[in-house]
């Protein structure tokens, strides 16, 4: 099994998602700088990695792919062992199939909320940005009614798919990451349930070694 080859910056939350998953696995790899702040992204090299010019991209031997929750699931697929977390649930349907709805949840209605204020309140400021107020004050109301969504189920379920940790539960960490490091992070004190099953998943060494890559909470 040659290095596995994730093309893009660590601090940047797609790839930090794919570094958890590597870590879950104990993955043998290597960051390969691609970093947009320099337009890397958008050179024909990377175009050739990622047509949509977005990082991360991912190598493993013959296999070249993008988008980084569909890296994250071939590196569970391909590399759990009884060692691992089953992070998918593949031999169950029910489960699985929770697990991809909840990580449809994340995707589609969770990331596109949170990311914009943990780039704007935190990422941005960081590099010497200016963060777009009005977008983090209409996401954060965005952000209430989903979180009372995620409340509700981890009233009833230890985790997002069920009372197993799963991938669902782990694609949340690079956005959330960021979030508690912006003024906002104490409006997950209103969800209890969320507060204590963000702060469980924050206890596991991938998820540690992930955020060791990222951009400190404070400036050191
Ligand atoms: N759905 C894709 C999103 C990738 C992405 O936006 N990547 C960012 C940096 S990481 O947050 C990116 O490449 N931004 C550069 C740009 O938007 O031009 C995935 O999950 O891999």
């Amino acid at each position: 099994m040659g290095v596995m080859k994730v093309y893009g910056v660590a601090r940047y939350m797609n790839v930090a998602r794919v570094i958890v998953c590597l870590e879950e696995v104990a993955g043998d790899y290597q960051v390969v700088p691609v970093d947009f702040a320099f337009g890397e992204h958008k050179t024909p090299a990377h175009l050739a990695r990622n047509p949509l010019g977005l990082i991360p991209a991912f190598e493993d031997g013959d296999l070249m792919i993008f988008e980084s929750r569909t890296i994250s699931k071939y590196v569970l697929r391909k590399y759990k062992s009884s060692d691992t977390d089953d992070l998918l649930r593949e031999n169950n349907l029910t489960e699985s199939t929770m697990v991809d709805q909840w990580l449809d949840v994340e995707a589609h209605h969770y990331d596109p909320i949170v990311c914009p204020i943990s780039y704007n309140a935190f990422v941005l400021p960081k590099i010497g940005g200016i963060g777009d107020q009005k977008l983090i004050d209409t996401n954060l109301e965005k952000l209430k009614t989903v979180l009372e969504v995620y409340e509700a189920q981890l009233s009833k379920t230890k985790y997002l798919a069920g009372d197993f940790v799963s991938l669902a539960d782990l694609s949340h960490f690079p956005a959330t990451y960021y979030f508690m490091a912006t003024p906002y992070a104490d409006l997950f004190d209103n969800y209890p349930h969320v507060k204590a099953w963000w702060e469980n998943l924050m206890t596991r060494p991938s998820l540690k070694k992930a955020a060791a890559g990222m951009f400190p909470k404070r400036n050191k």
